[in-house]
């Protein structure tokens, strides 16, 4: 990225944080040594935080950023949490608007495993980048006569599922500004990885428990992989997600950015990966998008 381009990102990141902090209160404090010792610190009073109370009745906890110059833009989330909705909303926004010249109507693809949440992060994406939503397993379906993909697997085989995933992504792939949820075994083809690779590939990277949590609290009807194992509920999702998982794990690092909600929650001081809303997911999804634009080799250097 050449020089002008990386000032520029600072100077809109700096603004996002002087925008929020105006929104809120006059009493936001810039480090003035930013510039100098290549460091921001945002800090928001606590005046604000006793005068804006988050409509959840949560109390919130001030807001401290660090930044560092080195990977800048690292996560906007290291600043301890906003845990107001409408806070997450606007840096979401104003995040998006950011880097979209960048992604340059490219289509965004989401891998990980069943239950990580491609499909509900994805919407939030499509949304506030103003692209369209499709979900793999959907067109796959549509394509089979509107067959589920559990009689799919039933009727014709996984071998059949898989060829027609593949049709699907590869239909995709000359495309424009799309947010595509990926089945959760889509990584382990590589022809898959050449139509993906035409866009963005984000992994969603969610810890096992939280999946086997997530997919026995709405059950496994739809997901024919996770039908095998014995035991109760939450045991056989886990032990079978846990052997896909050993499997797969590899191929979803092949993408090109990695979303790791355990960072997530680490970085907003969260114990459960489960507090996390889809925004503050798909705050993070833009940041390692931005990343990985960064790491292009001259793309940012065109603007
Ligand atoms: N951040 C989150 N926190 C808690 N639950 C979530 C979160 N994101 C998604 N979920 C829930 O987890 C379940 C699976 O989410 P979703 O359908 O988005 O995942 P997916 O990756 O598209 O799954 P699949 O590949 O199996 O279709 C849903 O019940 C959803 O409501
Ligand atoms: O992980 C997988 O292999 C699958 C995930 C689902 O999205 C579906 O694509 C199908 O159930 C297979």
């Amino acid at each position: 990225m050449d020089a002008q381009a990386t000032q520029r990102l600072q100077c809109s990141t700096l603004m996002q944080f002087e925008r929020l902090g105006r929104k809120h209160s006059d009493s936001v404090k810039l480090n003035r040594g930013f510039r100098e010792s290549k460091k921001l610190r945002v800090f928001f009073s606590a005046n604000w935080q006793s005068a804006k109370p988050s409509p959840s009745g949560r109390k919130t906890t001030p807001i401290e950023a660090s930044r560092s110059y080195n990977n800048f833009p690292a996560s906007i989330l290291e600043s301890g949490g906003f845990q107001d909705p409408l806070d997450e909303e606007l840096i979401l926004k104003n995040k998006s608007q950011e880097i979209k010249p960048y992604v340059n109507g490219r289509c965004i693809y989401l891998v990980g495993m069943m239950g990580s949440g491609k499909t509900t992060v994805g919407k939030v994406l499509s949304q506030v980048l103003n692209y369209s939503f499709h979900d793999c397993d959907d067109l796959v379906e549509e394509d089979v006569g509107g067959t589920s993909v559990a009689d799919i697997f039933k009727l014709y085989g996984e071998g059949f599922f898989r060829d027609k995933e593949t049709e699907v992504l590869k239909k995709l792939s000359p495309m424009h500004r799309l947010v595509i949820s990926t089945g959760g075994g889509a990584v382990v083809r590589p022809i898959n990885w050449k139509y993906m690779h035409k866009g963005i590939s984000v992994w969603l990277d969610v810890p096992i428990e939280a999946l086997a949590r997530r997919i026995t609290a709405v059950g496994t009807n739809s997901r024919p992989l996770l039908h095998y194992e014995a035991g109760d509920a939450y045991t056989r999702t886990l032990t079978r997600l846990s052997a896909l998982f050993e499997e797969r794990g590899e191929a979803y690092g092949n993408a090109n950015a990695r979303v790791s909600v355990e960072n997530i929650a680490a970085k907003l001081g969260h114990r459960d990966v489960s507090d996390l809303s889809p925004t503050v997911i798909a705050i993070e999804a833009l940041e390692q998008i931005e990343a990985f634009l960064k790491g292009e080799g001259g793309f940012y250097g065109g603007y």
